[in-house]
């Protein structure tokens, strides 16, 4: 039990899972949900910021409103793949400014490696969302929430799409202060690193590499 983790049950999302899962979906699809999939995640992730009472004056008449007290937080993507997720994250938060964590992972020992860091400003006041479809080991997502709070973060939430136990355990253990979203919880990482039953690559099913 990892009390930081939610996994998000929505009819909406599962039939969109369903399809991003499925091996014969071609690349421009599974664009198209993985946004959709970031879009509905962003909503969830988002639930519970603060929000204020502000006046607000309709044609008709005044009254009370609830807003949110603060600006929109940043939203980062862990390239490549969370390019693709982070689009619907802007959809939902359209004036949130947007950082970059360039990951890869060595396909023999797992490890990340970054290969570029760009920020805004703003993460350190405002928080951060990092988007990345994948926790698979936790290698890489460890690597990036500790990129973001070292330039800053006050704050920050981890979405996902498919997560393993182990991933799960481990970005946990590292970073207890980090609520992580995700849309399933898998049963288990294969001999190469991947989560099973998963969707495979992401990166590569997202922009038609191999
Ligand atoms: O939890 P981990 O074991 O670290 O694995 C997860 C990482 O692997 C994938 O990226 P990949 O390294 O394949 O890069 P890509 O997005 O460019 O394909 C995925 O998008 C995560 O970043
Ligand atoms: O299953 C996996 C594991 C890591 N990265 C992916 O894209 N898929
Ligand atoms: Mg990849």
């Amino acid at each position: 039990m990892v009390p930081q983790l939610h996994v998000v049950d929505h009819a909406l999302l599962a039939h969109r899972l369903a399809s991003l899962r499925d091996a014969a979906t071609p690349s421009a699809r599974f664009r198209r949900l993985l946004a959709e999939i970031g879009a509905l995640l962003t909503m969830e992730a988002t639930r519970g910021l603060p929000t204020v009472t502000a006046r607000v004056t309709t044609p008709l008449t005044e009254m009370d409103h609830r807003m949110l007290a603060a600006p929109e937080p940043v939203l980062v993507a862990v390239l490549r793949a969370g390019l693709g997720l982070m689009e619907g994250g802007m959809q939902v938060l359209p004036e949130a400014p947007v950082g970059h964590v360039g990951l890869v992972r060595d396909e023999h020992t797992l490890k990340p490696s970054q290969y570029m860091l760009r920020m805004p400003p703003e993460v350190k006041t405002r928080g951060a969302i990092l988007f990345d479809p994948m926790l698979a080991t936790g290698g890489s997502a460890i690597a990036a929430v500790q990129r973001v709070k070292e330039a800053g973060a006050p704050h920050l939430r981890f979405v996902c799409v498919v997560a393993a136990p182990e991933g799960v355990a481990k970005l946990a253990a590292a970073h207890p202060d980090v609520p992580i979203f995700t849309a399933a919880l898998d049963e288990k990482l294969d001999h190469r690193g991947f989560i099973v039953p998963g969707l495979g690559d992401a990166g590569d099913r997202c922009f038609g590499t191999e």
